[in-house]
């Protein structure tokens, strides 16, 4: 079956440039996805692009509890395009789906240019705050991640009832904090809370998840960018301990000022924490790096962290836990969403920010209670809620 409801592919009217607009799943509500720009060796590259990661947005909003589906739109450019006649044509075949779908910043986009495309439909979110959008999504993904962490934590720390001996731990792990002893001590399924999203916090074995703590915790932020700075910032504010790192070595400053470890990427990426926390780019966990990694978790919001989904299954038998990205990194969309298009107040905002944490925590629940990974368990639960009807699909 061809799993995508509508797929739009137009030669942009005043940039000549292909145009791709796919909308994946409508199942649970409007199709949600970012507009991204960039150069591909061949238009059908975007269409693929445009194709996965539509998908995986139908994934990221049924698990952050979102009543929308999943949606991407694809420019595919040159090395010089008009941008503001691209933009403009965005719009117009974004307006031809007539609200199935709206548009956010991706790659190559950002809250400005969302203010070009709304001069052709008002199906897009995420403008500039001054101009009446939610602005910068980067601080609610930080806090999202955060929640996620501290959901991970409740779980080192035992404070949850997932107890495992890792299968196949590394002896250079074995002594880290947090390594030994986390197993499911029989809670049942309607215990876990998978649909707990507007709870304001999950609860692990009856303690909030609120109350676990980062402190003293050590953790390695690699990417210092606008969210992992933040993640960063609020990890030391927590009295979290830090090693840091960016390509970048500007960013040495944010180290200085949180009190916190510099390091080069590489030694980030294998340094001996309790939880790596990828903030720069996808692909980061390879079959080659998995064995060198020498952390007890990793949760951060860089999207794309697995090379291919059979990564997931190497840090299991490692024994690392692995939060799938587009849980911990759902902040962003989700308080943009929730400000823009369905107007809720600060307070329900901060409650959804919050319930990442919870679904985080039933996903681990649910993988250590069927043996399947994080990544498996997180599939089949954005599965069982998207719940897609076999006859939707079309393709103009
Ligand atoms: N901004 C958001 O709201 C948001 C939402 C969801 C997911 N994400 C994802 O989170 C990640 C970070 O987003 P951002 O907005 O902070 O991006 P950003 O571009 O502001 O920051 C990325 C940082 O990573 C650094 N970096 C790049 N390659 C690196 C490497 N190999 N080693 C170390 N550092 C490296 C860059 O120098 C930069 O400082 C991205 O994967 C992004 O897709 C962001």
């Amino acid at each position: 079956m061809f799993p995508h409801e509508r797929v739009l592919i137009r030669r942009g009217p005043e940039s000549g440039l292909p145009i791709i607009v796919a909308v994946h799943s409508t199942a649970l509500g409007q199709a949600l996805g970012g507009c991204r720009m960039k150069e591909y060796p061949d238009w059908r590259d975007g269409l693929e692009d445009a194709l996965r990661l539509s998908a995986a947005m139908s994934e990221k909003c049924a698990l952050a509890g979102m009543p929308h589906g999943g949606g991407k739109t694809v420019v595919v450019t040159s090395s010089s395009f008009d941008r503001t006649a691209a933009l403009h044509d965005v719009g117009t075949v974004i307006e031809e789906l007539n609200g199935l779908y709206a548009t956010g910043p991706d790659v190559g986009t950002g809250p400005a240019d969302m203010l070009t495309i709304a001069e052709r439909t008002s199906h897009v979110f995420c403008r500039p705050a001054d101009s009446g959008g939610s602005g910068d999504s980067s601080p609610a993904t930080a806090l999202g991640t955060v929640a996620a962490l501290r959901a991970v934590c409740a779980i080192l720390s035992g404070q949850s009832a997932i107890n495992t001996t890792p299968p196949a731990r590394n002896v250079a792990n074995s002594g880290l904090p947090g390594a030994a002893g986390r197993t499911l001590a029989g809670r049942s399924a309607a215990e876990s809370t998978l649909a707990g999203q507007s709870a304001a916090e999950g609860t692990l074995a009856g303690r909030s998840v609120a109350e676990s703590t980062l402190a003293g915790r050590s953790f390695a932020v690699l990417g210092l960018g606008h969210v992992g700075k933040r993640v960063a910032r609020l990890l030391a504010e927590a009295g979290a301990k830090l090693v840091v790192s960016d390509i970048d070595p500007a960013r040495r400053e944010v180290a200085a000022e949180l009190g916190a470890t510099w390091a080069t990427p590489d030694e980030c990426l294998t340094a001996e924490v309790d939880v790596l926390v990828p903030a720069a780019l996808g692909g980061l966990l390879t079959p080659a790096v998995v064995p060198a990694l020498r952390c007890t978790a990793i949760a951060g919001p860089a999207n794309n962290q697995l090379d291919a989904p059979s990564t997931a299954d190497l840090l299991h038998a490692r024994g690392i836990l692995w939060a799938p990205d587009y849980i911990v990194s759902a902040g962003g969309v989700l308080r943009a969403t929730a400000v823009e298009l369905h107007h809720e107040t600060p307070a329900q905002v901060t409650a959804r920010l919050n319930g990442i944490a919870t679904t985080l925590t039933a996903i681990f629940e649910t993988a250590e209670r069927k043996g399947i990974t994080p990544a498996a368990a997180a599939a089949a639960e954005a599965q069982r809620r998207i719940n897609p009807t076999s006859d939707r699909g079309e393709a103009e």
